[in-house]
């Protein structure tokens, strides 16, 4: 027999014909293999019922949630005015931070409200590249925070704050420093608040977990933290949930654990060890709606 190019047809060797059975067979049992796996998936919808557990597709309804009509009112900015100190590598993981900070408040039945500010020049130069960040349900703002919320309101998180968040207020505005730069600017952001005169807290990783590494954690960690905690769950959790195995992160015993009662009264039995040369070895937690100001 002839083929296609005119030459003779080679007769399909054995391996070809069993290849083109399988092929062949694989076709004859599609409907019936769709039929199955379709009663298999209403078995299992049916079972989750019974179950109590949630059904559908849950990815796709969180991600139908926004800011605007989440329940969550809580206020964190990433505060990108740090442009110039970084170099355009770091610059873009702090893009990419920024990028997670989203995904992780999308993946939430109640995400809080993120607010991008100092937004504009290089950084926002930058995140043009990333396709579609016009349509991230994430507050844009050229603004810098110090003009779109009253100061009083401001706590800006800085690991090395003397201050303690014990625990997450709704009134308050938690800012994290857009700045990547593997402890080159060590202390800027405490400066930069004690300068301002706004209130500075750091998260409460001594006090519930213990780490092999520094307590410098990324943008987008501070942030899942603070997004686990107003979903409901413990800081410890929430540590734990966040940060990576590489840091060696474990959670301190039960019996070491501290409430936040016990913190504050901790804190006020160790006033005195507060040590201004070290700040982050000190234990004072800030309170809800009497932050430090410095
Ligand atoms: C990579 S750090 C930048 C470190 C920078 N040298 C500084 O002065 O803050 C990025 C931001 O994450 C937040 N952050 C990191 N670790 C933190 C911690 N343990 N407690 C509170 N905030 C933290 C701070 O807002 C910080 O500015």
């Amino acid at each position: 027999m002839p083929s296609a190019n005119g030459g003779e047809t080679q007769p399909l060797s054995k391996r070809q014909q069993k290849k083109l059975l399988r092929r062949q067979k694989w076709n004859d049992t599609k409907v019936e293999r769709r039929k199955r796996e379709r009663e298999k998936l209403k078995k299992r919808l049916v079972e989750k019922r019974a179950a109590g557990e949630p059904c559908g597709n849950i990815r796709k309804k969180l991600k139908q949630m926004t800011m605007a009509s989440s329940s969550c009112k809580q206020r964190v900015v990433v505060d990108m005015s740090f442009d110039d100190l970084m170099i355009e590598k770091h610059l873009s993981q702090c893009v990419k931070q920024v990028s997670r900070c989203y995904s992780a408040n999308r993946r939430v039945s109640s995400p809080m409200q993120l607010y991008v500010t100092s937004f504009e020049g290089k950084c926002a130069e930058v995140m043009s590249k990333q396709n579609g960040y016009e349509h991230w349900d994430v507050y844009f703002k050229k603004e810098n925070y110090m003009d779109l919320f009253p100061k009083e309101d401001i706590i800006y998180l800085t690991s090395e704050s003397r201050n303690v968040i014990t625990s997450v207020d709704e009134n308050k505005v938690y800012v994290i420093g857009g700045l990547v730069d593997h402890n080159v600017h060590k202390g800027l952001c405490l400066r930069l608040a004690e300068e301002k005169g706004i209130a500075h807290g750091r998260l409460p990783i001594d006090e519930f977990i213990e780490m092999k590494t520094r307590k410098v954690l990324t943008i987008d960690h501070v942030f899942r933290i603070i997004l686990g905690v107003t979903e409901g769950g413990s800081w410890k959790e929430s540590f734990l949930k966040t940060i990576p195995a590489r840091k060696g992160a474990v959670g301190k015993d039960e019996e070491n654990d501290c409430e936040d009662s016990e913190l504050e009264k901790d804190a006020t039995n160790n006033s005195d060890d507060k040590s201004e040369d070290n700040p982050s070895e000190s234990r004072e937690p800030v309170c809800e709606g009497d932050p430090e100001k410095s």
